[in-house]
């Protein structure tokens, strides 16, 4: 997507240099700032620190770093030590795990010489491949928002809420659950988008800072707010993005989906998910029961982090000296309260049957 008019994807690969870069999100939407990942240590910074975040874009970095792995030392127990060293970073966001697997059993069978160009051949093709999924969910989102779109009077926005950042910024390009508006809005479509701010992290920040780039109309509300405009009929649907969706359609995505997805089953507004492939785990039934949820530092609740009146970005503390702070930072939403799966094959329902119909290879092989 572009910045300034120029395109960037969230993260490229510097030939010259022989090294991976990335935009830096823990400054946005301030700063853009620039960084080259050169050591497994600075890859595993970068995905628990948050420089780069989003299931997608954590297993695309990950993919680039088992490159890095292999070019140092391509021996079957490196390998196997950088799995477990990256796979360590993040629990909740499956795609991770997906692509240290997909490349370990790529890498396997490959003599030892040849797997540092294998490796890096593969991080590219998952990138790329991330790239046209998102765009295909784009596709299919499109076709829901443009039959709410038709329902309304000519020049009326559909009016979406959306949660986190599930934008370009969390998959290499396009985004998840802002695909759909960016192709609709490329349409013609009017759109308005409300902004649920996300805290603790405040990524819709960033998702403001895209939509603003892009020139979508938005505004940046409150989490609490969305029950309240749902209440009052100003939510037409809901796009979220997700971190690991179960085989029976759970959906594991950023702390507060859930609560939205309350609101939304009790005012009768569709709630859609939009996710890759990678994204679910075939493995899990119950996303409740089953998910590890992340538990981050609570320094990330008793703190914010803006712009001061100097234009300077600072941290601020918000509770009182001393007060302990909890942040789970996902939670589960159950498939009874899922509208609907938008995925790169399709728009399917939030069940066994509904994802099998459209991965029925996948489904096979888990059972
Ligand atoms: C396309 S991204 C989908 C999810 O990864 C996104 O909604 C989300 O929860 C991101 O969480 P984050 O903690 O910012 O990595």
């Amino acid at each position: 997507m572009k910045v300034n008019g120029k395109h960037y994807r969230s993260l490229w690969w510097v030939e010259s240099r022989g090294e991976l870069e990335i935009i830096d999100q823990r400054w946005l939407p301030h700063d853009f700032r620039i960084e080259a990942l050169t050591t497994m240590q600075d890859y595993a910074d970068a995905i628990v620190e948050m420089r780069v975040r989003g299931a997608p874009l954590i297993g695309a970095t990950a993919a680039y770093g088992m490159a890095l792995a292999m070019a140092q030392d391509p021996s079957d127990a490196n390998m196997d030590k950088s799995w477990d060293f990256l796979d360590r970073t993040r629990p909740t966001a499956i795609n991770l795990r997906w692509a240290l697997n997909r490349c370990r059993e790529a890498l396997r069978p490959v003599a030892e010489g040849n797997r540092a160009d294998v490796a890096l051949k593969l991080a590219h093709e998952i990138a790329d491949e991330d790239v046209d999924i998102c765009h295909s969910i784009g596709q299919h989102g499109l076709a829901l928002i443009r039959e709410i779109a038709a329902k309304k009077p000519v020049g009326e926005p559909v009016r979406i809420l959306t949660h986190c950042n599930a934008g370009w910024l969390a998959t290499v390009d396009w985004g998840t659950a802002t695909s759909p508006m960016y192709q609709a809005f490329d349409a013609g479509i009017p759109l308005h988008v409300w902004v649920d701010e996300t805290r603790p992290r405040n990524q819709g920040a960033l998702t403001s800072w895209e939509l603003g780039s892009h020139g979508i109309p938005h505004k940046y509300i409150v989490d609490n707010a969305g029950g309240h405009l749902m209440q009052h009929g100003l939510v037409d649907l809901v796009i979220v993005g997700t971190d690991r969706t179960t085989r029976r359609g759970d959906v594991c995505n950023k702390i507060g989906t859930y609560l939205k997805a309350l609101a939304a089953h009790d005012n009768g507004v569709p709630f859609y998910v939009a996710l890759p492939s990678p994204t679910i785990d075939w493995t899990v039934d119950d996303g409740v029961a089953e998910i590890p949820i992340e538990e981050r530092d609570a320094f990330e609740v008793t703190h914010v982090q803006g712009l001061n009146a100097d234009g300077k970005i600072s941290t601020v503390q918000v509770s009182p000296n001393g007060t302990q702070g909890g942040n789970p930072a996902f939670d589960v939403t159950p498939n009874r309260l899922v509208t609907g799966l938008i995925t790169e094959r399709g728009v399917c329902a939030a069940t066994p049957e509904g994802l099998a119909a459209l991965f029925p290879e996948m489904a096979k092989v888990s059972g």
